[in-house]
């Protein structure tokens, strides 16, 4: 057997075609949104993500605010061009690109954000709304996996989820909204602290591996006909390694690989997520 791809890439297409046509009727009530990107420093990573950004926003009409600061850059400095963003009204959505280089504090650069022009769903107050199932702005990559197992017809409602890994960009987020009524999944956070973590995997209709160590879920550890969602993206000198070994194509039924499976995912969604907030600012106002 050989696993079929959820394919993030031709998905993200999709939902980017859906989100133009949205951009379009907000532009015929005079708003365009605009996303605005803090990157700190010169992580050839975090500037290659930034661009990818930039580049789907003009695909879909998105204006695109893009503020650039060196290493050095002071805390205060960051604050105030957070702050700068809050007030442009040209800007209805943006992130700060994490990590941030150096003594910048990633928490502490996050709650300065306003909540309602978060677009990665990381204030604390949206995580907290998250937790209270009240209307926020989503986390970016684990709202793309449950569109991507969604829209592939694959069942959460009654699903054995075992997520590994538990940070608070893709796991512990992740774990709320399979959790949602919404979605009813049963759900088992796994760590580094796991005893036995091959154990809670093979039980799994669907393994999340989101830890960052390269190759982490093989074969052994899935349950036969089990959906593995690879979320893992480690560079090497052979290329961008993710968290799911090659051997669990021969026994799961689907796999959202790396490249080209969550990745553009998390991009559609932080679209959608600024276009929401605009549609939002644009009820505000009719
Ligand atoms: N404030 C903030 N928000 C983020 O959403 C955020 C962040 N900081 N810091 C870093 C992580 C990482 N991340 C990725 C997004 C897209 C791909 C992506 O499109 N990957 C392609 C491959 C890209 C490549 O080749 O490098 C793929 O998987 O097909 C990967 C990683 C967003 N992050």
């Amino acid at each position: 057997m050989t696993a079929e791809i959820l394919d993030g890439k031709a998905l993200a297409a999709t939902i980017k075609a859906e989100l133009k046509e949205r951009v379009a009727a907000l532009a015929e009530q005079g708003i365009v949104p605009g996303l605005g990107t803090v990157l700190v420093g010169d992580d050839p990573g975090s500037h290659s993500y930034v661009r990818g950004k930039h580049r789907d926003c003009a695909q879909v009409g998105i204006a695109s605010i893009e503020v650039e600061l060196p290493a050095s850059t002071s805390a205060a400095e960051l604050e105030s061009r957070i702050r700068e963003l809050n007030d442009d009204p040209a800007c209805t959505g943006f992130i700060v690109q994490l990590p941030l280089p150096g003594a910048l504090d990633d928490a502490w650069a996050l709650e300065l954000v306003d909540p309602g022009k978060d677009a990665d769903g990381l204030h604390p107050v949206n995580l907290g709304r998250l937790v209270l199932g009240e209307p926020a702005p989503l986390p970016c990559t684990p709202r793309g996996i449950v569109e991507l197992l969604r829209r592939n017809g694959i069942e959460l409602a009654g699903a054995e989820v075992c997520v590994v890994g538990r940070g608070t960009t893709v796991g512990r987020p992740l774990g709320l909204l399979l959790t949602r009524k919404s979605e009813n999944a049963t759900v088992t956070l796994c760590h580094t602290g796991t005893v036995d973590l091959a154990a809670h995997t093979r039980r799994a209709d669907i393994v999340v591996a989101a830890a960052g160590r390269p190759g982490l879920l093989t074969a052994e550890m899935v349950k036969p006909g089990a959906v593995c969602v690879d979320v893992g993206i480690t560079r090497t000198d052979a290329g961008l390694q993710g968290d799911v070994d090659a051997s669990v194509h021969e026994v799961a039924s689907w796999v959202a690989p790396v490249p080209g499976g969550v990745g553009p995912m998390t991009r559609a969604m932080l679209l959608t997520n600024v276009v929401e907030r605009a549609e939002a600012l644009a009820s505000t106002r009719a």
